[in-house]
């Protein structure tokens, strides 16, 4: 699936919000979007989904099947939970017994079954959102956008949706998120773009945000000891600033002891650019 050359604004006189996208979402991928407030994520992610059509250029080779988790899921439908999503397992073009066991399915995995006879109005927030998430899940979209979907899900349901994600990637979907917590499948996304100023473009790897560091300071020595593990090296006369993650502290101490260091001081603190430009 790709976006080419893609716009979007709304009214025809409106400013741009989004302007040449190009983007790819190959199958069996998980693509994050970020971006400020109001950048234009959520446009985006309807764009994506076919909610909403372009202004501009065209997006090309969207699944047949797709499916849209928005942060608020509009419940004032006279139909239980259960009903609802057999009703909408039957559009997305499943017969009724397989319609019925998959939603029956997808609430227990929600910890919602005990819901499923509840009428859609008399749900609380966090299982409405849950039967809205079972909803995107039922029919295994071959393109799952999921805005803020997480939000208001309990943290066994938020784990759930994140294994559902895995799953649909491993069996050739792709997924499209945006979520306000940066940890939110951390070290996933195949790909990570970033709305700004009505421009998308992509990150090759996820920056490390707010990522725990340890600082380890160190003199005395002579030759920085060879393969450390992946760390940041700075030699100041003789002194010698180590940055790393914190899982490699041990192995890193270890040896600079080894190669005659003194330890002057470890400090834990979040990742820094500066990190970046001492690289050694
Ligand atoms: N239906 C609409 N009509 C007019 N303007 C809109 C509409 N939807 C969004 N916009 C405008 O488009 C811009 C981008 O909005 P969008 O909701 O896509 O941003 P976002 O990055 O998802 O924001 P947030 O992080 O606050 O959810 C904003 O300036 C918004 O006011």
């Amino acid at each position: 699936m790709r976006f080419e050359g893609v716009g979007r604004r709304y009214g025809p006189r409106g400013p741009w919000v989004l302007r040449e996208v190009g983007m790819d979402l190959p199958a069996g991928t998980l693509t994050r979007v970020t971006g400020a407030n109001g950048t234009g994520k959520s446009t985006l992610l309807r764009l994506a989904a076919g909610l909403d059509a372009p202004g501009e250029g065209r997006i090309t080779g969207r699944p047949a099947r797709t499916a849209y988790v928005p942060e608020r899921f509009p419940a004032a439908l006279p139909l239980t939970a259960l009903g609802y999503l057999v009703h909408l397992g039957r559009i997305q073009g499943l017969d009724r017994r397989t319609a019925r066991r998959r939603a029956g399915e997808w609430l227990e995995r929600f910890g919602a079954g005990g819901y499923r006879d509840t009428r859609l109005g008399e749900l609380s927030k966090g299982s409405s959102q849950k039967v809205a998430v079972a909803q995107a899940l039922l029919a295994a979209p071959g393109l799952l956008v999921l805005d803020e979907a997480w939000t208001g899900l309990d943290t066994g349901a938020r784990n759930e949706l994140d294994q559902a994600v895995r799953e649909r990637t491993a069996a050739g979907g792709r997924v499209l998120f945006v979520d306000h917590d940066p940890r939110r499948l951390a070290g996933e996304p195949d790909a990570v773009w970033t709305v700004a100023a009505g421009r998308v473009t992509r990150f090759d790897v996820e920056p490390p945000v707010a990522e725990l560091r340890v600082h380890i300071t160190a003199t005395a020595g002579t030759g920085v000891p060879e393969g450390l593990p992946t760390a940041y090296v700075r030699r100041d006369g003789d002194r010698l600033t180590v940055t790393a993650a914190p899982s490699a502290s041990d192995a890193i101490l270890r040896a600079l002891l080894d190669a005659g260091w003194h330890i002057d001081t470890l400090r834990t603190g979040t990742h820094t650019t500066d990190d970046e430009s001492v690289r050694a």
